[in-house]
């Protein structure tokens, strides 16, 4: 038996001998879920996980890898025809402003986007978890790695940042123990200014980082920044940082998703139920003109690793959609309502599949990512004789990754912060 199942195994059997009855009741339905999803043993029942993928028979062989398979009516959706395109999307009565895209984009699109994310993002002046701890050559972590990869003698090693962290170093002051359920402040048009003016200092450097080789950092690579700024201590952008432009090829798929689909299907149906937008009123009859993504982030999953329920509350835009790329490996995404205690739908996210967060509810709904499904690289991820160059090195680091590429719209179009 593969020995972390083993360890899962003695870990769940020493849990419930320890569990007191009533500890379980204390978890929200969120969290509850959470943890339902994330366990390795026993494996979790996905027979209430919605998977689009057994509607459409092209893709048999990703919905049979792994073993994982959910269900196509595990929640109440619709179809909804898409302008553009030859692919379909689907809509929720229960949370109206979600969208999904089923392997929106091709199997090319997405080697390509996995090929961008490594190669082209993942470096600066883009800010990764990685920057925080080490000094990280200008060619980014994975061009590191290849280059070893590929000439051994070429290895270097990256040292850390190690400083030391006394009081007024000028770093964010370290807090130990569990993360805090801390929710930020939701930004808004009106307290833009006070959030803005907020100090915010650089997270500090690990003291006990180790001078390593690219290939002991790669596996800890996590995020990579898009656009604006983000600052994790506050939850809050920092704009005094400059702005990086969306790379184009990121845009022009975001663009294409949201002018793909026919708003008033989403928002103005028979069933469709009333939302509160606020004083700007219903933005979405003009999101085909003012939809301009500016910020977001790249996440690189490993199969063990989860992302908690949580709110993209930081940007000006309540409304506006949020494009979400899945890539690789397939997950289980959770989307539940405005505080933990609604019960979260699931729903299994394959590689190709966009989703699309929008809307008064849906734009501000907790959401996250319980469990990474291993071995469901889908076969156009691994390598074939074509393009590019080096792909058994991608197809390698991908059969235990996934890839999410999520961009958000934090100002309205052609609005510039004052004094930047
Ligand atoms: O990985 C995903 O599908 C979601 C990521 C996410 O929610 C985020 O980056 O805020
Ligand atoms: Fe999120």
């Amino acid at each position: 038996m593969d020995p972390s199942l083993k360890k899962a195994k003695r870990q769940y059997f020493k849990s419930i001998r320890n569990r007191s009855s009533d500890i379980q009741n204390d978890w929200s339905p969120f969290r509850a879920a959470e943890k339902r999803f994330k366990a390795k043993f026993p494996p979790p029942d996905l027979s209430t996980v919605l998977d689009l993928a057994l509607l459409n028979p092209d893709r048999d062989q990703e919905a049979k890898a792994g073993g994982w398979a959910g269900r196509p009516d595990a929640l109440k959706s619709r179809e909804v025809s898409l302008s553009d395109s030859k692919t379909k999307g689907y809509i929720f009565p229960d949370i109206p402003g979600l969208v999904i895209l089923p392997s929106f984009l091709s199997h090319q699109k997405q080697k390509e986007l996995v090929y961008w994310s490594l190669s082209e993002h993942a470096k600066q002046p883009n800010e990764t978890n990685l920057d925080i701890h080490y000094i990280l050559p200008p060619e980014g972590v994975w061009n590191a790695y290849a280059a070893t990869k590929s000439d051994p003698s070429l290895e270097i090693q990256i040292k850390p940042k190690s400083v030391a962290l006394d009081a007024g170093s000028g770093y964010e002051e370290q807090v130990s123990g569990p993360r805090q359920l801390i929710n930020n402040t939701p930004a808004t048009s009106t307290n833009f200014d006070t959030l803005n003016g907020i100090t915010k200092l650089p997270a500090a450097p690990s003291p006990t980082a180790q001078p390593s080789s690219p290939s002991i950092l790669l596996p800890k690579l996590r995020w990579a920044n898009i656009g604006w700024f983000y600052h994790w201590g506050t939850k809050q952008y920092d704009f005094t940082k400059g702005k990086i432009e969306v790379h184009n090829k990121i845009r022009d798929v975001c663009r294409h998703a949201v002018r793909a689909v026919d708003w008033k299907q989403v928002f103005d149906n028979d069933n469709a139920p009333q939302l509160d937008w606020g004083d700007a009123g219903p933005e979405w009859t003009s999101w085909n003109e003012t939809y301009e993504p500016d910020a977001g982030i790249v996440n690189f999953y490993q199969t063990k690793d989860t992302l908690m329920a949580h709110v993209d509350r930081s940007e000006v835009c309540a409304t506006s959609p949020l494009v979400s790329i899945s890539l690789g490996n397939a997950a289980i995404f959770l989307i539940g309502g405005q505080t933990r205690d609604t019960e979260p739908a699931a729903i299994l996210l394959r590689s190709g599949d966009v989703v699309i967060m929008s809307g008064p509810v849906c734009r501000r709904a907790y959401h996250g990512v319980p469990r990474i499904l291993e071995n469901t690289l889908p076969s156009h991820l691994r390598c074939s004789d074509d393009d590019v160059d080096n792909w058994s090195l991608y197809e390698e680091y991908m059969k235990t990754t996934r890839i999410n590429i999520n961009v958000r719209q934090v100002f309205p179009k052609g609005f510039v912060p004052d004094g930047i």
